[in-house]
């Protein structure tokens, strides 16, 4: 089963991208999702090879926003594909049944959606505004998890789910109530001065008593 804490990276930079990544990776996270949006192509793939290698030395999933092809070239390990990208079928004809192909939901007919398309992970939010993206989708709020988590269990829908959008380590606990499984993030590592404490406090409380 999937790690459950996922880092989306941030920077304007390759330099900047790699510098936050690298304290992710050197700080107890396992998993990352590289976004690194309207760059040149040059610049994206030069930063998603140094990816892969500094993912390969930490044994850390590695994931790509929205370029499938990108996916593909490098041999990632899968993709995070929303609303308005690439649909999950063609994806998975692109990547194959091996690669992980995760996919946004903001609504229960999104997961219906996104499911019968055969994603691996779905991306639930936003959970509350956030600054790292622009034209949000509707504010879900722990309520609107707890009633979209209910009808998945209704509905035998299995597929984990990954709650994103402006989580602060005081929403962990609540989120995971709601039978979510794990929890996509960017800001609240990529600005943390002390990158140690909170990634071993979202684990902690993430993972609770599980051993791993
Ligand atoms: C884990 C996870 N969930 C949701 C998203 C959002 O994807 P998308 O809606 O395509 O928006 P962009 O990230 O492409 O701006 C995500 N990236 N990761
Ligand atoms: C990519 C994305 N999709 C919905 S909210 C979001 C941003 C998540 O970043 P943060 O944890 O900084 O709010
Ligand atoms: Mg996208």
């Amino acid at each position: 089963m999937y790690n459950r804490l996922q880092y989306i990276s941030q920077g304007e930079s390759v330099e900047e991208q790699l510098y936050n990544i690298h304290q992710a990776l050197d700080n107890g996270c396992d998993w990352i999702q590289m976004r690194f949006k309207h760059q040149k192509p040059k610049k994206t793939f030069a930063l998603a090879e140094a990816i892969k290698f500094l993912c390969e030395e930490y044994l850390a999933n590695f994931i790509i926003n929205d370029n499938v092809h990108l996916a593909k070239q490098i041999n990632a390990d899968g993709v995070h594909l929303g609303l308005s990208d690439m649909v999950v079928t063609e994806a998975r004809a692109i990547l194959g049944r091996t690669k992980i192909i995760g996919a946004t939901a903001n609504t229960f007919e999104d997961i219906i959606h996104q499911t019968e398309n055969g994603c691996d992970y779905i991306g639930l939010g936003p959970f509350q505004f956030t600054k790292t993206k622009s034209k949000l989708s509707p504010i879900l709020g722990l309520e609107g998890y707890r009633s979209i988590i209910a009808q998945m269990k209704q509905a035998q829908i299995e597929t984990p789910v990954y709650a994103i959008g402006g989580i602060t380590l005081g929403d962990v606990n609540a989120l995971m109530n709601t039978g979510i499984h794990g929890i996509a993030v960017s800001g609240i590592i990529t600005k943390s001065d002390d990158k140690l404490e909170i990634i071993t406090q979202l684990n902690e409380k993430l993972y609770g008593n599980i051993i791993v």
